[in-house]
């Protein structure tokens, strides 16, 4: 170490990646924009030694994202005994192939020589259009080497923008089971209107996992009746049945904040319903940002069928003074074989519908996201009574609640308490009974609130769709009713949604 804080650099600050576009004087920038991570590839302080002034420009070629690195600085440290400066296109030889390190006129030359005709790798899946633009979706299996030539050039993103994320490993003898989908933005050209660039917008990598599925109660399980199985001859793997999972979803941030997200994951959940030996479609460690766009779009699609529309809060059940919650409060059967047929995984279908289930409350007891007089909530706890129906709101006054409001919230309650306990009873089985409840009660909190945000959102989506004529986002019922403290929730969402978030995301293959 020198000592000298001059000679550092951060990482996330000099790097620069930019989506430029041929022209007849060399090459024109369309967007830059910087890294939100650099600790997999310059270390965990994203800091980078030995230059003043420096400069790190990714260029990326905005159609087919031929990569060109250019590393400039005013001064760089003069090697001693002890250190010397990073060598920064040696620790990017990691990350990028070999023809990011090309000349600058030797990538201007060959970004001239690519053909006017040039479209993206893989097979057109979808074309759309919002008041953003024109839009196309690609894909391919990374057996194509069109489409392993692009990923190659691209993979850096994902350490780029998600944290924790891995780039495929493109040796892996079963790279074959990775299926990704590109996002392209089609432009026409001013001058020839018949012509089109493409300008690469995001994209998502998902893998296949072949899956052993036990046979069903009606089946037969006599040796004889039972299809022999045999790897000879032509046998093809990939109608075996499988789990899909979503690993790697990126939309550049040129892109971001313009529906694009949701609507390439709602493409891709289409094509995954409708391909026969997927049983489910899952997602790997997905981020909030992720897992908000993901709950948004399943809310949006499933509240559309009537399958899912049909599951109702049984409200003849009666509530037990004492003792076990009932559960029958959704017909069970119905509720897995809606999530069957929707290939979306139970604790996200669980969720996804009490979410719905809450935005079918009535207006007096639905949870919204103001701010009551008082905390209620150990009250409601311990008598079992709803403070929703009580909750003097500042905001918006709501219509005075009936005893089967009331009676329908709590069982919507019980709904989600039982589903919360079930997923943290390592958790809570350890503490006393009056702990228990009150930690539930806090986690349950947490998820209310956010299911009152997530619901908001589903209204302010489907107003955008609305906007640009969109047909797939369907309105959601609101949810802005005002009756949580604030407070309240961010202490639950402190301290429990960690759990609550904890709880989202349980499991790294879901
Ligand atoms: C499995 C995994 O890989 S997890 C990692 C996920 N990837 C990352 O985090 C990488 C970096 N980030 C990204 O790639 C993107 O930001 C994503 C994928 C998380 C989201 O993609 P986006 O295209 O920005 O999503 P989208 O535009 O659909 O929604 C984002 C916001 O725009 C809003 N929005 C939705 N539709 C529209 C629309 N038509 N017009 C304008 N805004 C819209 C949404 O309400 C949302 O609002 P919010 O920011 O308040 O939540």
């Amino acid at each position: 170490m020198s000592g000298d804080d001059d000679w550092w650099t951060s990482s996330n600050e000099a790097v620069l990646v930019s989506l430029v576009t041929p022209t007849d004087a060399g090459v024109k920038t369309l967007d830059t924009f910087r890294p939100e991570y650099t600790n997999n590839i310059f270390g965990e302080k994203e800091q980078i030694f030995g230059y003043k002034g420096l400069r790190i420009n990714l260029q990326y070629n905005a159609s087919d994202m031929l990569p060109n690195l250019k590393v400039s600085y005013k001064r760089k440290y003069q090697p001693t005994a002890d250190e010397e400066a990073l060598d920064i296109n040696d620790v990017l030889s990691d990350f990028l192939p070999e023809i990011a390190f090309q000349k600058q006129s030797d990538f201007e030359a060959r970004l001239k020589s690519i053909p006017d005709n040039w479209t993206p790798p893989g097979t057109l899946v979808t074309s759309f259009s919002n008041k953003h633009g024109d839009f196309q979706v690609y894909s391919g299996k990374v057996t194509d080497p069109a489409v392993k030539q692009l990923l190659n050039r691209i993979q850096i993103l994902v350490l780029f923008f998600v944290d924790g994320g891995t780039p495929i490993d493109m040796e892996d003898p079963d790279v074959d089971r990775w299926t990704i989908y590109f996002l392209y933005n089609k432009r026409s050209l001013p001058d020839q209107p018949d012509k089109s660039s493409y300008h690469f917008a995001g994209y998502s990598t998902l893998y296949r996992y072949n899956t052993f599925l036990p046979p069903t109660e009606t089946e037969s399980k006599t040796p004889t009746d039972t299809p022999p199985f045999s790897l000879d001859g032509d046998f093809d793997l990939d109608t075996l049945p499988c789990r899909t999972r979503i690993s790697q979803f990126i939309i550049i941030p040129p892109f971001q904040q313009k529906g694009l997200g949701s609507r390439l994951y709602s493409i891709i959940y289409q094509q995954y319903l409708k391909h026969e030996p997927t049983i489910q479609l899952t997602v790997e460690d997905p981020n909030e940002a992720f897992d908000d766009m993901r709950d948004l779009a399943d809310l949006a699609f499933l509240s559309q069928q009537p399958e899912f529309q049909a599951l109702k809060i049984n409200t003849s059940i009666e509530i037990p003074e004492e003792g076990k919650a009932p559960n029958n409060i959704v017909d069970q059967a119905a509720v897995e074989a809606c999530q069957k047929k929707f290939k979306i995984v139970p604790r996200q279908f669980a969720r996804v519908l009490e979410m719905y289930l809450m935005s079918q409350l009535p207006e007096s007891v639905r949870p919204g996201l103001g701010a009551p007089e008082e905390d209620e909530e150990d009250e409601e706890e311990q008598s079992g009574r709803s403070s929703k129906s009580k909750g003097k709101g500042k905001e918006k006054a709501q219509p005075k609640p009936t005893p089967e409001d009331e009676h329908t919230y709590r069982l919507w309650m019980m709904l989600v308490k039982m589903r919360l306990y079930v997923h943290n009873r390592d958790a809570l089985g350890q503490l006393e009974l009056k702990e228990r409840r009150e930690e539930l009660a806090k986690v349950f909190a947490g998820v209310e609130f956010d299911y009152a945000r997530l619901l908001i959102k589903a209204e302010e989506q489907s107003k955008l769709a609305a906007d640009e004529g969109a047909q797939e986002v369907p309105a959601i019922p609101s949810a802005a009713n005002g009756k949580r403290k604030l407070d309240e929730v961010e202490q639950s969402e402190g301290a429990e949604a960690a759990s609550s978030k904890k709880a989202r995301v349980e499991s790294g293959s879901e």
